[in-house]
């Protein structure tokens, strides 16, 4: 067994997440013996010491029969009152299925707003601190019955990630309809399935597509990036089919696993680099990329443009000649003062401007 599933296996906190398409059918909602033995798989783990924070998506999904919505609807009002009537389903079935085990659930909604201001964040830190020290499970959902489009996480794998991170797991395992990463979508005829992704030469070429049950949100372009978010963190990940929790809680070989970077990212650069909203982007010339990518410091020489409105102290993105993210960090000037600067090398530029554009500890690579 590779070292990241034996650290998987091992693993004393862990998040899991469940998707809609796992759980629920478009016609008949809630799918309860799924549910049953998602939690058989979890109560077994707890029972050998383990404490769970359980991601659940599917309240829009159990939400649809009770409202004869015949699949799922597209505008956000109606989303957001199938949420509303299926949270309370979800919760209930939860709490009845752990109670098959003597274990209490806490129902924690989260909007990104929760995690992205940083007051917030250690709030919501302590929250599922004394929950897991209380011998509760956390059952944690994005509060969709009042986040607008502004402060939706958009996905509830994004959200897993983002907990996984919190509350300082030592893996995460992402459940699904899909039993792991393929080079293609497999109901496009995909045939190879990725046992283990240690770098990006591992992903490189293969074919993500969005959900095509019609349930879920994001598809696997939403798992691959959670899955590089977590492990960038230091968090290593496995994604695997619902239908093998069993086998994915309890050490199986089932799924594609994601080695995890070496070190695990402090709090606020885990938050600068993946939680913080972004209030614009910087281009960068090659030579910036590699120095940023060695821990450099970014200078006003390698940046070929600018956008957004920002001022200094902001977190801005930093892509490549592409437009490809390639790291975030802390930018030290306004978006305004910038335009006169860029290109030029610290000689030519008037004094009171000759320092780092973004610092080199406040930067946040995205690439290993
Ligand atoms: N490269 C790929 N490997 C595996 N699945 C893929 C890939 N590309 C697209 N998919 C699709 O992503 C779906 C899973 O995403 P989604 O339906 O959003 O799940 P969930 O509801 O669990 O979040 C799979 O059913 C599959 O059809
Ligand atoms: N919060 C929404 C789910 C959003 C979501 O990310 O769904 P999924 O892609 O199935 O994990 C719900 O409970 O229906």
């Amino acid at each position: 067994m590779s070292g990241t599933r034996v650290e998987i296996a091992e693993a004393r906190r862990l998040v899991v997440k469940v998707g809609s398409s796992a759980l629920t059918t478009a016609g008949s909602g809630l799918d309860v013996k799924r549910l049953d033995e998602l939690v058989d798989a979890i109560a077994a783990r707890v029972a050998r010491n383990c404490q769970i924070v359980l991601v659940s998506s599917g309240a829009i999904g159990a939400g649809l029969a009770p409202l004869s919505l015949g699949k799922r609807p597209r505008d956000l009002a109606t989303k957001q009152a199938a949420a509303s009537v299926g949270q309370l389903a979800l919760a209930h079935a939860y709490a009845e299925s752990f109670g098959r085990y003597s274990l209490t659930v806490g129902q924690v909604l989260l909007t990104s707003d929760d995690v992205v201001r940083r007051a917030h964040y250690r709030n919501a830190q302590r929250t599922f601190s004394r929950l897991l020290a209380l011998g509760a499970v956390p059952v944690v959902n994005e509060n969709d019955t009042v986040a607008t489009q502004e402060i939706r996480f958009g996905d509830n794998d994004r959200l897993a990630a983002l907990v996984a991170h919190l509350i300082g797991a030592d893996a995460l395992i992402l459940l699904s309809d899909v039993d792991g990463l393929y080079d293609g979508d497999p109901r496009d005829g995909a045939k190879r399935k990725i046992a283990e992704v240690i770098s990006e030469s591992d992903v490189e070429g293969i074919s993500v597509g969005m959900s095509s049950s019609g349930l879920g949100t994001g598809g696997m372009v939403s798992k691959l990036a959670a899955a590089r978010t977590a492990a960038g963190a230091g968090i290593p990940v496995l994604l695997a089919a619902a239908v093998d929790a069993a086998g994915a809680l309890g050490a199986a070989d089932v799924g594609t696993v994601f080695a995890p970077a070496d070190t695990r990212l402090s709090a606020r650069r885990f938050w600068l680099g993946y939680a913080a909203d972004s209030s614009g982007r910087l281009r960068l010339d090659d030579g910036a990329v590699a120095a940023i990518l060695r821990r450099r410091s970014l200078l006003a020489a390698g940046i070929t443009g600018v956008t957004g409105k920002f001022e200094a102290g902001d977190v801005v993105d930093l892509v490549d000649a592409k437009d490809v993210p390639v790291a975030r960090g802390v930018v030290a000037f306004d978006a305004s003062e910038l335009p006169d600067l860029i290109g030029r090398s610290s000689h030519e530029v008037p004094v009171e401007h000759r320092r780092e554009v973004v610092h080199a500890d406040d930067l946040v690579p995205l690439r290993r």
